[in-house]
Order: structure tokens, then C-alpha cells, then sequence
């Protein structure tokens, strides 16, 4: 489903981002990815949605190689990969049920199957009462869990998180992951950046460690699952 063969990404300047990235997530896995800050996970995640180019290797998701693609591709990349952010871009002016709705009308859905669809993603998220509120009127924890039912509503097989739980206290965070959790077992493949280490290692799920640009452990999934 995503697979890194010998990647490497030197940004202009001459840092050197990542060095020789070997890892495959299958479809229907869950990882997690930590590391220090600066470790490499942003870029990590940005050459999967095609924000970025690797200098060196393949990157390959759903099976296209990435760097045979032209940009002019990305964005239909992009439409089978939900992306989470850890500042969750609401626009403030739309309410949230017209945020949710917005990949949906770009891609020209008609409306009766937006509102299904943004109701449907808004009930996964435990939201469907606060379609008419304003993100502003939000706590932090609701406001990205808007931003998740954002990113699952086009139903994309893969689902990438950067550093999704950064400003949210421990239980918030704890039922964030959870729900990643029941995305996955869904069949959705899902990826998180995060230096959560503490709930990381409660979810027993796979994690990928990366140190100085380089995968330095690949922990694999307890049986059975964590805790959480
Ligand atoms: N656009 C850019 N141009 C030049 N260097 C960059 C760029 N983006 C990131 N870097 C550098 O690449 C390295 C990896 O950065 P990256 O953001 O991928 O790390 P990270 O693990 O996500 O860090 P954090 O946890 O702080 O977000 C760092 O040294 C960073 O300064």
C-alpha cells in the first residue's frame, strides 16, 4: 500500500532529511512514527502525499511509483489519502459541516450525496449535533476531530496523521487514537506521526523510529492490540 525503497530527501541547502528509508505498510496496517523533533516525519509524510519529491529512491503507494508520477498528478494522489494536521486548518467563516463538505464539493459531488456522505463522517466523529457550529465555538479536542471527519469523509484508503494530538490533553488524545483504531479496523491503512511515546507504546500497534533522517527500529504490533 506504501512502500519506501532506499529513500533519501536532501532539502536545497544540503540538509539531508531523511537517508535510505526502507519500510512497507500494507493495506489495512496501522503504524505509528516517532522520533525527536527534526527526526524526518513531516518530510516522511509529505513525499507520501507528494508535497515533496525524494532526491534518492522510490516511493510507492497503492502500488504507483511516486517519483515516476508528474505534479500535475498530485492531486489525484492526494484524493485517495485522508491527511490530518496537528492545526487542523477549519477555515473559521464556514460552519462545520460546510469544512467537512469541502473535499466533497471539490470534487464535485452532487449535494444530496455531500450531505449524506458529511453526515455519515460527522457521526463517526461523534460531531453530527454540531454540523452548524462555528469552529471557534469548539474545544480543541472537537475542533480536530471536525478536521478528521475532513480528511475520512472522501472514504480514502489511506489515512496519514501528523503530529494529530499536539495541543490535547492525555484522555482527548487517548480517545483520538482510539478512533484511529476503529478507522483501521474498518480496512483503513492509517500512518501518525507522533512523540507521544507514552500512549504510542499503550496502543501496541507497529511503530516506526526514525533518529537523524534514518529508520533506526521497526517495533512490530503486539498481538492483540494495546490498551489504549
Ligand atoms: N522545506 C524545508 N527546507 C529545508 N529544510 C527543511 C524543510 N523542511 C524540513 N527541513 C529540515 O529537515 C529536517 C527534518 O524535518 P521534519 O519537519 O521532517 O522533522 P519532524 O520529525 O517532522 O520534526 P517535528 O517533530 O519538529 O515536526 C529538519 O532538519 C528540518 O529543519
Amino acid at each position: 500500500m506504501i512502500r519506501f525503497e532506499h529513500v533519501s530527501k536532501r532539502y536545497p541547502g544540503g540538509i539531508n532529511a531523511l537517508t535510505d528509508i526502507n519500510f512497507e505498510l500494507v493495506q489495512g496496517e496501522m503504524a505509528f512514527l516517532t522520533g525527536h523533533s527534526g527526526a524526518g516525519k513531516s518530510t516522511l509524510l509529505r513525499l507520501i502525499l507528494m508535497l515533496e519529491q525524494a532526491t534518492r529512491g522510490q516511493v510507492l503507494v497503492e502500488g504507483r511509483n511516486l517519483s515516476r508520477l508528474s505534479m500535475r498528478t498530485a492531486p489525484r494522489i492526494r484524493q485517495r489519502i485522508g491527511m490530518i494536521f496537528q492545526d487542523h486548518k477549519l477555515l473559521r467563516d464556514k460552519t462545520v459541516f460546510d469544512n467537512v463538505a469541502l473535499p466533497l464539493m471539490i470534487a464535485g459531488l452532487r449535494y444530496a450525496d455531500i450531505r449524506k456522505r458529511v453526515r455519515a463522517a460527522l457521526d463517526k466523529v461523534g460531531l453530527l449535533q454540531r454540523e452548524r457550529a462555528w469552529p471557534l465555538a469548539l474545544s480543541g479536542g472537537e475542533q480536530q476531530r471536525v478536521g478528521i471527519a475532513r480528511a475520512i469523509v472522501g472514504m480514502p484508503p489511506v489515512l496519514l496523521a501528523d503530529e494529530p494530538t499536539g495541543n490535547l490533553d492525555p484522555e482527548l488524545s487517548a480517545s483520538l487514537f482510539q478512533l484511529f483504531r476503529e478507522l483501521n479496523s474498518l480496512g483503513v491503512t492509517v500512518l501518525i506521526a507522533s512523540h507521544d511515546l507514552a500512549l504510542i507504546r499503550r496502543m501496541g500497534q507497529r511503530v516506526l523510529v526514525l533518529s537523524g533522517g534514518s529508520l533506526i527500529d521497526d517495533i512490530p504490533a503486539l498481538e492483540g492490540g494495546g490498551a489504549a
